[in-house]
């Protein structure tokens, strides 16, 4: 099977060659990014590979723009009708679409999460990332990646392991007609390399990882090494109120999910940053999700959060744990 991945890893090098310490990712990285996308390593690559060769038929002369609200492309030369039913089928094939929402030649992929409200959330309260060199851990679908190039970052890298999340990331790529600084590697946090003399990226995101991670405080000193120093680390994840106590491991699920485990208070949290040497450590927002946030959509046609809290009460999940509640941590790594 051809590798549909080469092109996009081949640009990615050409982008870090002048990028200190960066510029080494491209050897370091090679085997690890050939296992992970190996056929013969994940059983859904072929049938998703089918879905990208069919998207990427349809023409990507496409206007990319992206706003406020969506991220968008679409061609002055329109699909018809036709060819939109096709072009929505081929997208489907690459179902559940979680993060969005994207409008592709008129067709809204109305994803299972609002992620652009959590970009609302999150923006106003940042360093300007204007010129800045951004890597998002966990990015999902790639939707954030884009909102950081609309907010002026030079390079935005995105490093989620789930090979699904980069098949709809280059199916997005796809229908842009410029070649834009977006990349996407399918890989963990902690299969970067770490470079002694500090990170290359002047901002490093974490937003829904945390609370999947074992190792909290391992995850946390891993973001640090990415950062150059001075850089920010923007960090969401999930919290528990105050009043509930210290931290939560859930004794199994989690709103019905199975890989979760600490939830800290704020508090507890911010302790976490300091204790790996973060400063100006600060929660600059504190949401909890709603069902219009999260929820089952054409694009998701699986269970989503109403599902997962107790009916009789929505402050609390299935299990009787607090909601889920989000906090926004900002803070830097000392010069
Ligand atoms: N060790 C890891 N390294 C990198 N990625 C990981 C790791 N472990 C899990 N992931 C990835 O982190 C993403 C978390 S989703 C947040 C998406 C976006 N950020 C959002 O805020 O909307 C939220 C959720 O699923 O609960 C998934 O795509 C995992 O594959």
């Amino acid at each position: 099977m051809q590798n549909p991945f080469k092109i996009h890893f081949e640009n990615l090098w050409q982008a870090l060659h002048d990028n200190e310490p960066l510029n080494s990712w491209s050897s370091l990285l090679q085997p690890a990014l050939e296992a992970a996308v190996a056929a013969e390593n994940n059983g859904n690559l072929v049938r998703w590979s089918h879905a990208l060769e069919q998207i990427k038929a349809f023409p990507n002369n496409a206007n990319f723009a992206i706003d406020q609200a969506s991220v968008s492309a679409s061609s002055a030369s329109s699909l018809s009708e036709q060819e939109k039913l096709a072009l929505t089928e081929a997208l489907k094939g690459l179902h559940p679409w979680r993060k969005g929402p994207f409008d592709l030649h008129d067709i809204h992929i109305d994803t299972e999460w609002r992620s652009d409200w959590k970009w609302d959330r999150v923006y106003p309260h940042i360093a300007s990332l204007e010129n800045r060199t951004v890597l998002d851990i966990g990015c999902g679908s790639g939707y954030h990646l884009w909102r950081m190039l609309g907010s002026g970052a030079k390079l935005a890298v995105g490093v989620d392991p789930s090979l699904l999340s980069m098949m709809q990331f280059l199916s997005v790529e796809h229908f842009i007609k410029q070649q834009q600084p977006a990349y996407f590697l399918p890989l963990t946090l902690e299969q970067l390399p770490i470079d002694k003399r500090g990170g290359g990226f002047d901002s490093v995101f974490s937003m829904g990882v945390l609370y999947h991670r074992r190792s909290p405080i391992d995850h946390i000193y891993d973001l640090k090494s990415q950062l150059r120093g001075g850089g920010e680390l923007i960090l969401e994840t999930l919290v528990i109120p105050e009043d509930y106590g210290q931290m939560l491991l859930p004794e199994d699920r989690y709103a019905q999910m199975r890989n979760v485990w600490f939830l800290p208070n704020v508090k507890e949290l911010q302790h976490w940053l300091q204790r790996c040497g973060f400063i100006n450590v600060r929660c600059v927002d504190l949401n909890p999700t709603s069902i219009d946030e999260q929820r089952t959509t054409e694009w998701m046609e699986w269970n989503s959060l109403e599902s997962f809290l107790d009916p009789q009460d929505h402050s609390k999940t299935i299990e009787g744990y607090p909601a889920p509640l989000r906090a926004v941590m900002v803070c830097n790594k000392p010069q």
